[in-house]
């Protein structure tokens, strides 16, 4: 099978600062100013044409920093992505401008996505549709609800027909009949052999959908495999986790906090 996604070794550094004047410190003077945390650390792994892959971890494992590191919205701080053909994201926070009307929003969208505007005529009412939005397509995006930019933002994303999609929680806000149209045509895009990267905190939407699946512990991949191995393991832990005392899931926590400030630091016992 061909890949249509390779990840390799990548870093995503963040700085968190105390209060907005060391930011501005760190960026006369770099690196004096603030603590450096990875949410990513050395992740690689591949996808096949037609895998549907669900990333699974808990809050804070670096999911989301994954997957808009895979759709070229934020950079990696090192490693590279390489993608084949067009990837879009999906979610609830989809890159919609909020000052813009839902049309506004899809035709700019379109043209940033290189269609013409033959292309978008015969695009535009297919999104429109799909989203359902009723009279609110002309109504600035600041008026939706989660769920009404998740529709405009699952529309625009699956008719503009990427090669690889990637859908971060979009379908736990918004209703059951559009979760089920979105996931009929997810489908649809898994039958053509695209390749589909799935963020739920749903095990059950995981399991129905997913083939295999890409645990996150930490920032670092802690298993990549058939999601019939892979979640077996994911619940045990996450039992083992809930069994455990507040001051042991701290502890826990605390360890993985330490091995993210790290990173890349050679230790000197
Ligand atoms: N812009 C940012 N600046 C600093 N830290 C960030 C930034 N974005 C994310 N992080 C941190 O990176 C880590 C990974 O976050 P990410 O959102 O990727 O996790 P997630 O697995 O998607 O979590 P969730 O399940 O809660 O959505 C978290 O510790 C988060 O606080």
């Amino acid at each position: 099978m061909e890949v249509s996604v390779r990840v390799e070794d990548v870093v995503k550094r963040y700085k968190l600062y105390q209060n907005p004047s060391e930011k501005l410190l760190d960026l006369l003077l770099p690196k004096s100013y603030g603590e450096a945390f990875y949410a990513l650390r050395g992740v690689s792994f591949e996808a096949l044409k037609g895998d549907v892959i669900g990333f699974i971890g808990v809050n804070g494992s670096g999911k989301s920093t994954l997957s808009n590191i895979i759709a070229g919205i934020i950079p990696p701080t090192m490693g590279a992505v390489e993608v084949e053909g067009k990837s879009a994201l999906i979610a609830v926070q989809s890159g919609l401008n909020n000052a813009l009307t839902g049309r506004e929003n899809i035709e700019l969208k379109c043209l940033m996505l290189g269609f013409d505007k033959q292309q978008i005529q015969q695009l535009e009412p297919e999104i429109i549709e799909f989203a359902d939005l009723g009279k609110f397509i002309d109504q600035p995006v600041k008026s939706y609800s989660s769920g009404m930019k998740s529709r405009l933002g699952f529309a625009i994303s699956v008719m503009i027909d990427p090669d690889v999609l990637i859908i971060d929680e979009a379908l736990s806000v918004g209703d059951k009949a559009f979760a089920q149209k979105c996931l009929n045509k997810m489908n649809e895009f898994k039958e053509k052999g695209k390749t589909i990267f799935f963020v739920s905190h749903s095990v059950g939407q995981m399991k129905e959908f997913c083939e295999k699946a890409l645990w996150l512990e930490f920032g670092e991949v802690k298993e990549y495999g058939p999601i019939e191995e892979v979640m077996p393991k994911y619940e045990a832990f996450l039992e083992d986790y809930k069994s455990m005392s507040k001051k042991e899931q701290k502890a826990f926590r605390d360890r993985g906090a330490k091995l993210q400030e790290n990173y890349g630091k050679i230790e000197i016992s």
